[in-house]
């Protein structure tokens, strides 16, 4: 039995990292096979080459080039850590994917969601998640929430106009509207508590559908 691909999505400072942690936590202490991982990361070369690309030392960098980084980070992240996971069964659960790249690259840089699309189906193979959460919050919202948290690092996007903030999410909204099986939204602006118990909730069901009677849990 293949694994479940489970994707966390949204603008910066959505919750996204704080929801698939205790998600992960709470699937771990039930016994679930769970591989927590993120983007662009995960692994040694996806982390080398998120540190290029979110250097803010960086601001000469193409956005083509900056699409193809995510795309070469996505491509090693998965031959060498998701598609392992899923080939032994595993609950994958990872912090942005590749709707990232069509909000980001696609529509808030102006490259096109479809010409995105395509450059990421040569590094995914075609795969999809099986679910994705969207995490849905205002720009000024999550910006507001990271600049509050002093242990984070400021990246190179963080530091772009809250005007490509605003677009990143419109962007998000547009992937809503195409893919409504597969992405499922969140309101994000509220409590951690209830987005936690609304996103497992919505985690576990997609588990139950996708394993039947061969249960990981
Ligand atoms: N629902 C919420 N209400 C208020 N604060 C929140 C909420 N969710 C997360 N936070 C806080 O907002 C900050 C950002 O959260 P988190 O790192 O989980 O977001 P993120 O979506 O992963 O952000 P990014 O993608 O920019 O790294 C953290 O300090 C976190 O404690
Ligand atoms: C995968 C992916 C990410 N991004 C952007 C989104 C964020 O600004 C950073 C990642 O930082 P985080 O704290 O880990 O969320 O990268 C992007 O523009 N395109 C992508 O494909």
């Amino acid at each position: 039995m293949k694994g479940i691909f489970i994707t966390a999505e949204g603008p910066e400072g959505a919750g996204k990292t704080t929801i698939t942690g205790m998600i992960a936590a709470h699937l771990k202490e039930n016994g679930y096979p769970v591989v927590l991982t993120r983007e662009p990361g995960g692994i040694k070369i996806a982390e080398q080459i998120r540190h290029i690309i979110l250097n803010p030392e960086n601001t000469e960098m193409d956005a083509r080039t900056e699409a193809l980084l995510y795309a070469a980070s996505r491509r090693q992240h998965l031959a060498e850590k998701v598609l392992p996971a899923l080939e032994q069964g595993r609950i994958v659960l990872c912090d942005r994917f590749i709707d990232s790249s069509l909000a980001y690259q696609g529509y808030a840089r102006g490259i096109g969601i479809e010409e995105v699309y395509r450059i990421n189906q040569f590094a995914t193979g075609g795969l999809l998640p099986d679910l994705t959460l969207y995490f849905d919050v205002e720009a000024e919202t999550g910006l507001s929430r990271i600049a509050k948290n002093h242990n984070r690092e400021v990246n190179r996007l963080d530091l772009e106009a809250i005007d490509f903030h605003r677009k990143v999410r419109e962007g998000f909204q547009i992937l809503l509207k195409r893919f409504p099986e597969r992405i499922h939204a969140i309101d994000a602006n509220k409590e951690v508590e209830y987005i936690y118990h609304t996103a497992l909730q919505k985690v576990l069901d997609a588990i139950f559908r996708h394993y039947g009677k061969n249960f990981p849990g």
